[in-house]
């Protein structure tokens, strides 16, 4: 499994999201060098099916983001499906439950090899409170994601997808153990779009975040090499 990154530069994720293959390998080779891993989700995985996984992973180990949610026969299913791609990371949905995120750490056992890290993504970054009460959760997102953080983790889960808002309280309530995968990430200044939860670069590695994913700032911008440069160089860790 994929170790904890030693410096700045192996901290970042980008999100390459784009429904054409040719634009994502244009971006992928553009910010590769600047980066840790390139993270292949749902727009893409859409268009251009598992076969849009080879090319990035020329580039740097990839991060699939697919979340998935489902019984868990057919999550440990998908996982087996996706073993041959060889990612480096895969998400899984920490509301799926206990049963579903240990079958889903089974299935990638059980693939062997050098085995993708499993991530349970908590509450999407782009949930407020008011959304969580929508769907029938009255806790805050800071007290749903330590709680749903410490049920993946005790199912088998390897790590966890949250804002950076609830880095801090996480390492606070389950220690440096954990590996924390943050989106929500916007340098200052930068539009937030659909993400509520949010913070800077710099405030969620400092809060202990281990990788960081960035889209927007970074695809959206005129020079994404340099857009990606500049996230590393803020970096303190
Ligand atoms: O809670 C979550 C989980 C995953 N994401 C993904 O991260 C990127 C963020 O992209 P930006 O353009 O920087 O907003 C995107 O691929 C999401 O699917 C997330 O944002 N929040």
């Amino acid at each position: 499994m994929l170790s904890r990154p030693d410096g700045p530069r192996g901290r970042l994720i980008v999100a390459i999201d784009t429904p054409t293959l040719p634009r994502a390998e244009t971006l992928a080779a553009q910010v590769a060098p600047e980066v840790g891993l390139l993270k292949l989700g749902l727009e893409l995985f859409c268009a251009a099916g598992p076969s849009a996984l080879a090319p990035l992973r020329q580039l740097a180990p990839v991060f699939l983001d697919l979340k998935l949610h489902d019984i868990p026969n057919t999550v440990a299913g998908a996982l087996g499906s996706l073993a041959p791609l060889r990612p480096a990371m895969v998400t899984i949905h920490a509301a799926g439950g206990p049963a579903m995120i240990a079958a889903a750490r089974r299935a990638a056992e059980a693939a062997g090899g050098d085995r993708p890290m499993i991530l349970a993504v908590t509450v999407l970054t782009s949930i407020d409170a008011g959304t969580l009460r929508a769907i029938g959760v009255e806790a805050d997102p800071v007290e749903q994601v330590v709680r749903l953080a410490r049920m993946a983790l005790e199912a088998g889960a390897d790590g966890l997808v949250c804002s950076p808002r609830e880095v801090a309280p996480i390492r606070a309530a389950l220690g440096e153990g954990p590996r924390l995968v943050v989106p929500g990430i916007r340098p200052a200044g930068s539009d937030i779009g659909d993400q509520v939860r949010v913070a800077t670069p710099a405030e969620a590695v400092a809060d202990g975040a281990d990788w960081i994913v960035v889209g927007r700032p970074i695809t959206g911008a005129a020079d994404p090499a340099a857009a990606a440069r500049a996230i590393v160089a803020s970096l303190t860790r």
